[in-house]
């Protein structure tokens, strides 16, 4: 979002930021301190509708939260994006144009061919003669076009190339979560919509997976080590996921997997392995050489048999890891039929 303030305006504003950064309990990195500001700037709508949703629900603005609001938010359509389509733009104009060109000469030189035909059989041999050179100087011309054109479509697909090297960047910057390198929920939205659409009447299973006490994790060794065991985790969860699947992180210390056309007792037994095997996880830190705690995660199983929202997903998700939780935790709950 672009301001617009004086300095003096700025400066309150920045003073505000800062104080509202304290309540949040946020440091004032960048990234926090763009929120910030646009927070009590209060223009930006969507952002602040969004914090104020996550605040009714008593959660806390973490630095998963904040990373993504100010990548959609913020950041919204960015400016590379903007330019990759302009390029591609450009390519498709510029091709076109030498398409047309290359049309209207064909065109021309048939046209002459055929009436070039009839002065060149004719018995005046210097009506012929002229009607051969200027077939000749015709042919030579659209020689040269056709060539300009290969040229033209030989620059455009090495230009093409480049642009798509460029496009899977911009993909994975819209698709996947930056830390853990997993799917977001904007994919896991589009995966939903597509999954259904090829088979309308298949079932989906959703494992959603939230790592326990992660908060000693973050307040005892700090963003740094959390940020490693976070994105480690999150490796170990995509291992039992295959092609077929989708891992998600869909919150701070928050997955899911969706896995199309597996029932929830198959989906259950899966659960238990990525369970199992998270608790076999053992983290040392690197500066000390200390043993970290052991990490266990609560999963639960839910079931999709039609095209449903995002957010109605997740609810679902994790009403059916609470029960894990309520259960004690380092375990796998199915959710409830309604
Ligand atoms: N390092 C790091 N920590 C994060 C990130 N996103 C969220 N967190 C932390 O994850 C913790 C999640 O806390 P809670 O939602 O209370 O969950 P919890 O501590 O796992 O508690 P239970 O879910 O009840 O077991 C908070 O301390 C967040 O600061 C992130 O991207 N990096």
């Amino acid at each position: 979002m672009k301001h617009h303030d004086s300095i003096k305006q700025a400066n309150q504003k920045m003073n505000r930021a800062i104080a509202q950064l304290q309540q949040w309990q946020l440091p004032a990195t960048p990234v926090n301190y763009a929120v910030g500001y646009d927070y009590v700037d209060g223009k930006n709508a969507p952002l602040i509708a969004a914090i104020k949703r996550r605040l009714s629900r008593h959660k806390r603005l973490d630095a998963f939260f904040i990373e993504e609001s100010y990548r959609q938010y913020i950041l919204g359509q960015s400016k590379f994006r903007e330019e990759i389509v302009t390029d591609l733009d450009n390519i498709a104009a510029d091709l076109g144009q030498n398409c047309q060109r290359s049309c209207a000469s064909t065109s021309r030189f048939i046209g002459e061919l055929e009436s070039g035909v009839e002065a060149i059989t004719s018995a005046d041999q210097a009506k012929s003669a002229r009607a051969l050179q200027q077939l000749l100087k015709s042919a030579t011309a659209l020689k040269q076009q056709q060539r300009q054109l290969l040229k033209k479509l030989k620059k455009s697909q090495q230009q093409t190339a480049v642009l798509l090297d460029e496009l899977e960047e911009v993909r994975q910057e819209v698709y996947l979560d930056p830390l853990t390198g997993l799917f977001n929920t904007k994919a896991m939205a589009q995966h939903l919509e597509l999954w259904f659409k090829e088979i309308p009447d298949r079932k989906i299973a959703a494992i959603a997976i939230n790592i326990d006490h992660f908060f000693q994790y973050s307040d005892n060794f700090g963003p740094l080590i959390s940020d490693v065991i976070l994105s480690k985790i999150a490796t170990k969860i995509s291992s039992y996921v295959d092609k077929s699947g989708l891992p998600v992180r869909s919150g701070g210390d928050e997955f899911v997997i969706l896995l199309p056309d597996i029932n929830s007792t198959a989906a259950k037994e899966i659960a238990e392995k990525i369970r199992q095997g998270i608790e076999k996880l053992r983290f040392i830190s690197s500066q000390t050489g200390t043993r970290l705690p052991k990490t266990t995660i609560s999963l639960g199983i839910s079931e999709m048999t039609a095209p449903e929202p995002v957010q109605q997903v997740l609810m679902r998700s994790r009403k059916a890891v609470t029960r894990a939780q309520k259960d004690g935790r380092n375990r796998v709950a199915t959710a409830q039929e309604n």
